[in-house]
């Protein structure tokens, strides 16, 4: 069985491709970094890019949620359905390591143990045993043989987790897909390595502090050039130079997904302030900045929300509510045994 190579590779990636492709990345998320703040609540993004991200890295084992159902889950205590756990358990994995790398400035491989335990929790845990293969599924031909011994594994661990916390000449974007591509060849989990992978590679991104959240939806260029992935992780397991077309394709994909999370931002902002020209206009007695705001940090809202965050009584919010449904703001749901509010235009934004 062919070694895995260590990190760092001995391959020169400063062609002029490379870093004609490097600046446009660069400029691409750093456009995205500093947009981010004219929404009033930054949250709302991370937690949309979130669920998105979560959304869509489940939907390959195939999962069908939708963004109604996991929002209900979180805005209600009642269970919606049961597949939006897989859902809720990666977007939980994202928070947990963004809260350890804010307090460690680090990533350990204790971290992306738990992290891989939060998104499966039933299969958590580094391999002890051999026998995993990586399969190409439709002519079920065996493409790469991970090392099998723990300690191996371990040891590669650790050549990856001293990489990535150490500076060197590359720049952060393209070392994140060296370290992508090294965190899949060793492939240390029985299951959830790819779901695991990409929730590294933004937290990666957040440690070298070309984002300040995890915000970047990556996983959606991936996703959606799977069999371009795999052809290239192949490529690179056969012959390591050809890690130069993986760093092509993930700062494409830093590009692509920039411009996304860009232009999704943008009609956010833009659907923020119409709604206040029309609330003010329509809805004098109800409008206020605050109210507009809350209804724009969350997909879904309901009386207990309004009533905290807005400092009112519950008639109060309960005329509210009503008076925002009758003109078309908000739409009610029963879940269980609440009401909860979707703000359905923000909600299109997002499908569409
Ligand atoms: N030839 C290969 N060499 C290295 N890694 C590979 C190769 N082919 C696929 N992979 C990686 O293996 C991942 C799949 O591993 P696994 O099934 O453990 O993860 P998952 O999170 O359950 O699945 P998925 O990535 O499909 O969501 C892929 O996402 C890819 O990153």
């Amino acid at each position: 069985m062919k070694k895995l190579n260590t990190l760092p590779f001995k391959v020169n990636l400063n062609t002029i491709d490379v870093l004609k492709k490097l600046n446009i990345a660069n400029n691409s998320i750093g456009e995205l970094k500093g947009l981010v703040n004219i929404l009033p609540n930054p949250n709302l993004i991370l937690s949309l890019i979130n669920v998105s991200e979560s959304k869509d890295s489940s939907a390959i084992e195939n999962i069908i949620t939708t963004y109604e159902d996991i929002y209900k889950e979180l805005v209600s205590k009642a269970t919606v359905s049961k597949a939006s756990k897989e859902v809720l358990n990666y977007k939980k994995a994202i928070e947990y390591g963004y809260e350890e790398l804010n307090s460690k400035k680090f990533i350990s491989t204790n971290s992306i143990v738990r992290i891989q335990e939060l998104v499966e929790p039933n299969k958590g845990g580094i391999r002890k045993l051999p026998g995993t293969v990586i399969m190409n599924m439709d002519t079920n031909e065996i493409v790469h043989i991970p090392p099998q011994d723990e300690i191996e594994i371990r040891e590669l661990l650790k050549n990856l987790e001293d990489y990535m916390n150490t500076e060197n000449d590359y720049d952060p974007l393209i070392n994140m897909a060296l370290i992508h591509y090294q965190f899949e060849s060793i492939h240390p989990f029985y299951d959830a390595n790819g779901r695991t992978g990409r929730i590294l590679n933004i937290l990666y991104l957040v440690l070298k502090n070309k984002i300040q959240s995890p915000i970047l939806y990556l996983s959606k260029y991936i996703i959606e050039n799977k069999n371009q992935y795999y052809e290239l992780l192949k490529e690179c397991n056969e012959d390591i130079t050809s890690i130069t077309k993986m760093v092509m394709f993930i700062l494409e994909a830093v590009i692509e997904t920039s411009r996304y999370t860009i232009d999704l931002i943008l009609r956010i902002n833009d659907l923020i302030n119409m709604t206040k020209v029309e609330m003010k206009r329509r809805l004098e007695d109800v409008y206020s900045e605050e109210l507009v705001h809350h209804l724009f940090g969350y997909l879904y809202t309901k009386n207990e929300f309004f009533r905290n965050e807005l400092h009112i009584s519950r008639p109060t919010a309960t005329k509210y509510l009503k008076a925002l449904e009758k003109e078309g703001f908000l739409v009610s749901e029963r879940v269980g045994k609440e009401v909860v509010y979707k703000n359905i235009q923000l909600l299109n934004i997002f499908k569409s």
